[in-house]
């Protein structure tokens, strides 16, 4: 046996005997067995074994990429986003990348990749190009630039032409491996297993994850096309010990699985479950009212169970979506700014409408408002109605509309192509501002810019003064106590923003040199004028609710975006507001649309097994029959109305 492989679990040892043998693995496992931990095993190992080897290591969050980045600190480890690996691995290939754009967007089964006014694209459509091909965070594939969804079926067309190109990939890295697979596109995959084997060179692909927990749309699921017993097919290496949960949750969330995966403690001593020699119990709780006040339930929490929803490290309170969230964290202007413009949606009501009906009209120098009056000119009735606000469209018009007036009078051609979507405020993935190369941060350039000022009063009040140092713009020589005296007084002076708004802290954080306002927010100012407009009149303190939720400083979070983390105590809202996905009643009755049903149990799932010590599930005015089933799955006791 290779050195320090006996000292390993016994999965681990599994994966290099695979390894050993030249198969591809799956490392499966129900939540809370240690698949993250198992990783950085591997990746350590392999590492010790091959010390000139390079190995790249894909994974979704943020928890993920720094626990194994700290944990294994090595040079030939490179940790990244799946994207941002595609994209380094053929950015380069720029004469294979217009060519491919060019055969994408000619077509016509790739409904994503397409220019619009022009078809069929020429072969020199590219030619031109000053910057080659790009990768950004939105998508113009008529000027080159594609985005994170584009990105992934341009890399599949490319690994699969050009076998050379998994060549190159394979010599660079004798390992991949890819973290929470369950969620990976499909395309990814393919690009992996399939085209990869275009290409005679040896390497090693492994994935690590768990196919109950899969809870995005446009991931693979399961590894069930390619796994088996050939070697040609990924071996899986199941592990079923949970060392996360307690006894009681762990028993819970075994009811809950629907692949028939039935967990077991972990046999370790020292598992973060285990408590002088034997598994913790634990508390699992459902709780239901009938008016859903989630305040009442929290301070029960508090004063039964001892819970601390100010210690927003061990409590957590898991909501469906930001939605829910937004208000009680205090940032509900921006999200309604980003999510719930009406104006924004009667303007994609009249793209569409322009595009659907071959419209002709030049309307390069009209504004919104002439192009709405152009379009409803002459017409009536039915064919009116359709270049006319909907009814919710509309009343969101009559209660804004000094705003309304003022949209009406922007370009349309440059109003038109104003992209807003609620992942730009709310995306949590950091983005390194070294690297000009990462895109994997969804974020405008306007939060970024706001997330950097606050970034910087965070360190001034963290004490953290080194690091301060190096992160504002205030490049002046601090010799002198007089210098250091001049930076103080510029940040404190920002530090308390008071009713400020967003505007006036860009600009004084700009007058100070705290944080310069740079090239990026100009153009955003130029481009994206109305959404700044919006924008720059919020309090720069709602602002800091938002940053602090991001950071994960509040008791809350997505039902989502939770997945990989864990915490001592958690909360789960079962909000059954009418979701067209989810439905929580039918959750515990069995029953519903398939796919619904499938979604909602793996949601479910995900959330319960984040808890460490105590669970509780909080469901408004359950029916009787939901009632029944918790009781089945809570037991009988642990099911209480708060009244
Ligand atoms: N071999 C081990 N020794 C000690 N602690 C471990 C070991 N394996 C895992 N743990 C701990 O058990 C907990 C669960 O592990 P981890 O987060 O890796 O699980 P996971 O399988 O990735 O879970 P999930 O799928 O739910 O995200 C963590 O606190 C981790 O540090």
């Amino acid at each position: 046996m290779v050195e320090g492989r006996l000292n390993l679990e016994p999965e681990v040892q599994e994966i290099f005997q695979s390894i050993d043998n030249g198969r591809n693995f799956l490392l499966s496992g129900g939540a809370g067995s240690g698949k993250t931990y198992s990783l950085v095993n591997v990746i350590r190992q392999a590492i010790a074994e091959n010390p000139t080897a390079k190995v790249a290591c894909m994974t979704y969050t943020n928890a993920a990429v720094k626990e194994i980045e700290e944990r294994v600190n090595h040079k030939n480890l490179n940790v990244s986003t799946i994207h941002d690996f595609l994209w380094d691995s053929i950015k380069h290939f720029q004469k294979e990348l217009k060519e491919a754009l060019i055969s994408l967007a000619n077509n016509e089964e790739v409904a994503r990749i397409s220019i619009e006014e022009v078809n069929p694209v020429p072969e020199n459509y590219y030619d031109d190009l000053p910057d080659g091909v790009q990768y950004k965070e939105f998508v113009r594939i008529r000027d080159g630039i594609i985005s994170h969804d584009e990105l992934l079926i341009v890399a599949n067309y490319l690994f699969e032409k050009y076998p050379k190109l998994s060549s190159i990939v394979k010599d660079k890295y004798k390992f991949i491996f890819i973290d929470e697979y369950q969620d990976t596109s499909k395309a990814v995959v393919e690009t992996f297993l399939t085209h990869f084997k275009k290409s005679e060179r040896k390497n090693i692909i492994g994935f690590f994850g768990d196919a109950m927990q899969s809870i995005y749309e446009d991931g693979i699921g399961n590894l069930d096309d390619y796994k088996g017993d050939d070697a040609e097919e990924v071996k899986e290496i199941p592990k079923k010990q949970n060392r996360r949960n307690p006894k009681h949750i762990i028993d819970l969330a075994n009811q809950l699985r629907t692949d028939g995966i039935t967990q077991e403690p972990s046999a370790d001593p020292k598992a973060p479950n285990m408590a002088g020699g034997v598994i913790k119990q634990g508390t699992v709780l459902f709780l239901h009212s009938t008016d859903g006040d989630i305040n009442k339930i929290e301070a029960f929490l508090e004063t039964n169970y001892a819970w601390d929803f100010s210690n927003s490290k061990e409590t957590k309170e898991l909501n469906l979506t930001h939605n829910l969230i937004a208000g009680k964290a205090g940032f509900r202007t921006l999200m309604d700014i980003y999510d719930k413009d009406h104006i924004l949606s009667f303007r994609d009501r009249i793209r569409k409408y322009i595009k659907d009906n071959n419209v002709t009209t030049d309307f390069l120098e009209n504004t919104f408002g002439e192009v709405i009056e152009v379009l409803q000119q002459g017409k009536n009735g039915r064919e009116l109605n359709a270049v006319r606000p909907t009814n919710t469209m509309q009343v969101f018009i009559d209660g804004n509309a000094e705003l309304y007036n003022y949209a009406k009078s922007l370009k349309y051609s440059e109003f038109s192509k104003m992209y807003v979507d609620k992942d730009q405020l709310l995306d949590d993935k950091k983005q390194d501002n070294d690297d000009e190369n990462k895109k994997g941060s969804k974020r405008d350039n306007l939060i970024k810019h706001l997330f950097k000022i606050q970034n910087n009063i965070s360190l001034y009040q963290n004490k953290k003064y080194n690091q301060f140092l190096r992160a504002t713009d205030y490049h002046f020589k601090i010799t002198s106590i007089a210098s250091k005296r001049a930076l103080k007084d510029n940040i404190e002076s920002l530090v308390n923003v008071g009713d400020n708004t967003i505007e006036k802290v860009i600009n004084d954080a700009d007058e100070k040199r705290i944080c310069l306002i740079d090239d990026k927010l100009i153009a955003f100012k130029e481009h994206k004028e109305y959404l700044y407009n919006r924008v720059k009149d919020v309090k720069f303190s709602e602002f800091q609710k938002l940053y602090e939720y991001l950071e994960g400083q509040t008791p809350f979070s997505t039902q989502h975006k939770t997945k990989g983390a864990e915490f001592d105590n958690v909360l789960v809202i079962l909000d059954n507001g009418g979701w067209n996905n989810y439905n929580f009643g039918n959750l515990f009755l069995e029953t519903g649309s398939a796919s619904v049903l499938d979604r909602t149990q793996k949601i479910f799932y995900v959330c319960c097994t984040r808890a460490k010590e105590n669970l509780a599930v909080f469901f408004h005015n359950p029916d009787v029959d939901v009632i029944a089933k918790a009781k089945v799955w809570f037991g009988e006791n642990n099911v209480i109305d708060i009244g």
